[in-house]
Order: C-alpha cells, then structure tokens, then sequence
C-alpha cells in the first residue's frame, strides 16, 4: 500500500503518493512572467547562471555570472520521417519492427506470456524529470520527459532508408534474427512492402566480408556529385512522397574505417566538396551521406564510429546551418562504463585500469572483425573516460590516466546478444584496492533501435528551438553540431574548440536542464533546501 501524502504542515491529504504521482501526467503550463505561450511558440526569457573562474596570484578567484537569454520553441510538430542509412541493417529493422509494434499497439505471445510493444530504453519516451515540488504535500512532480516540451510521438514517424543489400525489411528482420516469431508473424507483411533504396557502396570502406550482401548499389565504386544530387534527389522524393515537413537521415549502416584528414582534400567545406566532384578515394560514404544531408538541409546523424564528420564536412554544416550529430551509439558496455566511471572517480576512488572485453556474432561484429573498421569502434570505445579523468586532479597528476583496453571479437554463435565483460581495478584507502568485474549482455539492436528513436526525437525537437541573447532582435538556430545529443554517443561530436563530456549524469542533465529552460523551469539543482531549512 503506497504511504499517504501528508501536506507540509504533516496533515494528511488524502491522497496516496501513487495518486499524487500519477495526478500530473496530463501536462503542465509555466505560471511566470518570463515565459510566454501563443498558438505558434512556447517563448522564455531565461537567465543562464554560471561561474567565470580567473587565476590572480596563483589563487582561483570565482565569480558568479548571470547571461540572459530568450528561447522560442515552434509548438507545431508537423509530419516527420526518418531515413535510416543501413535499413536492413540489424537496428533498422528491429526499429522499424518496434515503431510498427508500437503503432499499433501489438502484444505477442512469449515463453514468459504475452508481452506489449513498448519504448524501454528511450529515454524520452520511458523516463520522467521532475517538474517540481508540490506545495501542500512537498513530494516531487515528475512527468515524463517527452511532456516537457512539444515533441514528435514516434507512432507518427514514417520510415524509409537506403541498404546495399536489396534484402526486403521483413527479410532483413529474419537475417537479423533478434525479434520473437510471434511478433514476426504480426508486422511481416507490412515489413515486406518497404524496401530499402540502392545506396552507395565504396569497398574499402567497410570490411570485404561485407561484399556479398552489396546487391542493391548505384554505380561509382568512389565519391562524386552524382552520387550527392542522387541522395539529395532521394530525400526529395522521400518527403514529397510521404507529404512530410521534414526528414532526419540517421547513419547505421556499417563501421568505415577512418579516413585521413588530408589537407587540400577534406580539410575546408570547399576543398572538401572539390574532392567529392574529382572523385577522391579517401571520401566516405558516410561523408557523402552527410554532405547530401547538408546541402538538403535534412539533419544528418551518425551512429556508427567513423570520423565522418571531416573537419571540412562540420565546417559545410556550419556554412548552411544544418544539424549534425554523432558518433557511435552509446548502446551497452561503454553506457555502463560511462556511469561506472563517473561514480567511481567521483567518490575518490583511483580507477587504475580498465579492461573492456565482448563478443557478438551479428553483422556489426563480423564488420568489425577486420582491424580497420574495429580500429574505428576501438577509438569511439576508448576515449569515453577522458573527461572524467582529467576532471580530477586530485587523483591524476596531469597527463595521468588508467589502462584501458579494448577487445572486440567476433563470435556468431552468439548472434545480436552481445557479451561484454569488465574489470575495473583501482586503488583504495592505505593501499587497498577495489575489483570490479562486469559481466553484461547487451541484445544489442533492442538496445541501440531506443537510443535511434530518442536521437530522432530529440534532433527534431531542436530543429524547433531557437534562441538569441536578450536586447538581439534575430533569433537563430543551436550550432550545426548538435553536441546536445551526446548521452546516446560514445565519442559525442562537439562545436569545434569545446569539450566533450561522456559521464553519463551529466549528458542528461544537460539535455534535461536545456529542455527546461524552453519552458522557464530552473536547471534541477537537487539541494532540496525546501526539505532541509525549516
Ligand atoms: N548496439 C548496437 O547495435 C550498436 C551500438 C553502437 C553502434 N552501432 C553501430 O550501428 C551500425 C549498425 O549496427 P547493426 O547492428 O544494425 O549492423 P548491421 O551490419 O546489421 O547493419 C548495417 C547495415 O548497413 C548496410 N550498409 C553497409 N554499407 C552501406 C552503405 N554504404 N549504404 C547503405 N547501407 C549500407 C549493410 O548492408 C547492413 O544492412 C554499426 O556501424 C554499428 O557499429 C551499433
Ligand atoms: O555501445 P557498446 O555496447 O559500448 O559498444 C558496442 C560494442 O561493444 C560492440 O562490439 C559493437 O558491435 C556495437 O556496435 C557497440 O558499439
């Protein structure tokens, strides 16, 4: 039996905290001068408070510092899609299943019993922030995250996409052998109607194991305009065809190996479209994707590891103001790592070595079985503990950082139920240490399909804010790089010269406390003073 709210004078309110809990979830407006809602936009006059820190003397000097800002977020959704890079890919079809599943409200039978389609694992569809306190009982307010601020419902996406394997959707559902028969047998035959548009296809970039799937590619076997106008032309036909506003182009089609950032070639926005036109062979397609996507003004985000995103490729996104995102979902043993880490650093304990082992026997993992494409995956998995330790210099003299290893091995028996395996080792009180072993299965593609969705909803909800600093008349969109995006990415991509933060706390909170300054609320401090000072 829930306990019963009492009101902050201790008297009894009648109601149980289920009941308060549940009362709020139809919504919320902002009682406040500051924010302002038309039928058009939700608008906020925001103060932005932080702390400019100088060094005089050798000693900090802190000063607390307060920027004002408005924010207006367009409350008209309008009809979106989503064309995913790799549709036939393992997580293309599982989302894809899963969207279809959720649509119409399936339930399957399963050896546990019958089981509902639902969005676990989407952070905005399946997790709650609080709003507030409530003044008569002063328990907290949540809703759910999506009620923050006016976002797609993921129902209404429609879905679309490119493969160089010409596999149907409901072919590549069973190739990807992760969903149960029952559910199978319920979303085939729509499945089976989509078939995924030939793409570009340049073997070096991904593992020649991979050539025998390539059955569904345009001609050119290297970057070129043709190649660029083809996609651009493809995103067209997609939006017109399905009456959309807009559309998010969503790479998780294989690993590529890096490419070279070459001067003259992919360094600069021009010198990177020249090389496109005379064919280079170290552009991507993952990059021709992007710069298709760019000159479309169609979102682009990269889920997979490569360096994508080419010094020449951001600046190209910053000259139009397109978004781009990635890299590298955060799916499963690096999500893990991201929040371990940061408890463990946090509390004073001395992470000394890191040693991340798994093994998966889906597509994505006989890819990575090649070096240069696990090279790519190595990088984005490695550098996720950067921030955290350099944050604390009380542990870690300058330049100091624990082992970390990587393993990746290819094992099919083991299909999309990735294994990984960790041992986190550090050094404790006196000369003590702490052992940590992990051993995680991660269904991979039930666990990345979410984190698509919520990098889908949430770039499209961004492409509706914009802000200006208060007395400018001109309202703009967040920089091209939408580093907002970052707690569902391993190797978050930043605006150029700013830090990358992977502990996972803060990824949210950033994304969350954003998300509530559109709204007028105040950052989520969790002091709690209301409960302490009385
Ligand atoms: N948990 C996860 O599944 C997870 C986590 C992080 C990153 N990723 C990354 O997401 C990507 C997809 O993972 P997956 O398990 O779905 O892999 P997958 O191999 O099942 O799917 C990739 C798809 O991309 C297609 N493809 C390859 N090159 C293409 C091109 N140039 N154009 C269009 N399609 C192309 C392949 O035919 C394949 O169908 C991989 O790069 C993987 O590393 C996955
Ligand atoms: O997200 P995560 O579980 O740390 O990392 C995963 C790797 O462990 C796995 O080998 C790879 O196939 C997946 O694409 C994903 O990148």
């Amino acid at each position: 039996m829930a306990p019963h709210a009492n009101d902050t004078n201790g008297n009894a309110t009648g109601m149980s905290v289920n009941e308060l809990r549940n009362k709020s979830q139809s919504g919320f407006t902002v009682q406040s001068p500051k924010v302002k809602y038309t039928d058009s936009d939700i608008t906020s006059n925001y103060t932005y408070r932080t702390t400019d820190v100088s060094l005089e003397d050798g000693k900090y000097s802190a000063a607390p510092r307060e920027t004002a800002y408005d924010f207006k977020t367009e409350r008209k959704v309008g009809k979106v899609g989503v064309m995913m890079v790799g549709w036939g890919g393992n997580n293309g079809s599982t989302l894809t299943a899963g969207l279809i599943a959720n649509r119409r409200k399936l339930q399957w039978e399963t050896r546990e019993g019958p089981h509902a389609a639902n969005y676990y694992g989407s952070v905005v569809m399946s997790s709650t922030v609080k709003l507030g306190t409530d003044g008569k009982t002063g328990h907290d307010v949540n809703i759910p995250l999506q009620g923050l601020l006016p976002m797609v419902h993921p129902d209404d996406l429609v879905v679309g996409g490119w493969d160089i394997s010409s596999m149907d959707i409901a072919a590549s559902m069973d190739r990807a052998q992760v969903l149960e028969p029952t559910l199978k047998s319920l979303v085939r035959k729509e499945m089976a109607s989509m078939k995924p548009l030939p793409s570009i296809y340049y073997p070096d970039f991904i593992a020649s194991n991979q050539g025998d799937r390539a059955d569904n590619v345009l001609p050119g076997s290297k970057a070129s305009m043709e190649h660029v106008e083809h996609l651009r032309k493809d995103i067209r036909d997609f939006k017109q065809a399905n009456s959309l506003d807009k559309v998010i182009v969503m790479w998780t089609a294989n690993t590529e190996r890096y490419a070279d950032i070459v001067p003259g070639v992919n360094d600069t926005a021009a010198n990177l479209l020249n090389a496109i036109k005379t064919g280079h062979e170290d552009v991507a397609p993952s990059t021709v994707f992007a710069v298709a996507c760019i000159l479309e003004n169609a979102p682009f985000i990269n889920g997979s590891p490569q360096n994508t995103f080419v010094p020449g490729c951001v600046q190209l996104a910053e000259q139009h103001g397109a978004f781009i995102g990635g890299d590298d979902f955060k799916s499963g043993q690096t999500k893990m790592k991201s929040a371990l880490v940061d408890f463990m650093i946090n509390a004073g304990i001395k992470l000394t070595s890191i040693a991340s082992y798994n093994h998966l026997g889906n597509n994505d993992g006989k890819n990575l079985s090649s070096q240069k494409q696990f090279r790519s995956k190595e990088i984005s998995k490695s550098n996720v503990v950067d921030d955290m330790v350099f944050a604390n210099n009380v542990l870690y003299e300058e330049g100091e950082h624990p082992d970390h290893t990587v393993v990746i091995k290819y094992m099919p028996a083991v299909g999309d139920n990735k294994r990984a395996m960790d041992e986190y080792y550090a050094e404790i009180f006196l000369g003590g240490h702490q052992t940590i072993f992990l051993s995680n299965v991660c269904e991979d593609s039930l666990l990345a399909s979410p984190l698509i969705l919520d990098l889908v909803l949430i770039t499209e909800l961004f492409t509706r804010i914009q802000w200006r600093a208060a007395g400018e008349s001109e309202f703009k969109g967040f920089h091209s790089v939408l580093s907002v995006l970052s707690y569902m990415l391993k190797a978050p991509m930043t605006p150029p010269g700013t830090p990358v933060v992977n502990a996972l706390a803060k990824q949210r909170s950033c994304l969350v406390n954003i998300m509530k300054a559109c709204v007028g609320l105040e950052p989520e401090n969790d002091m709690t003073l209301e409960h302490k000072l009385f």
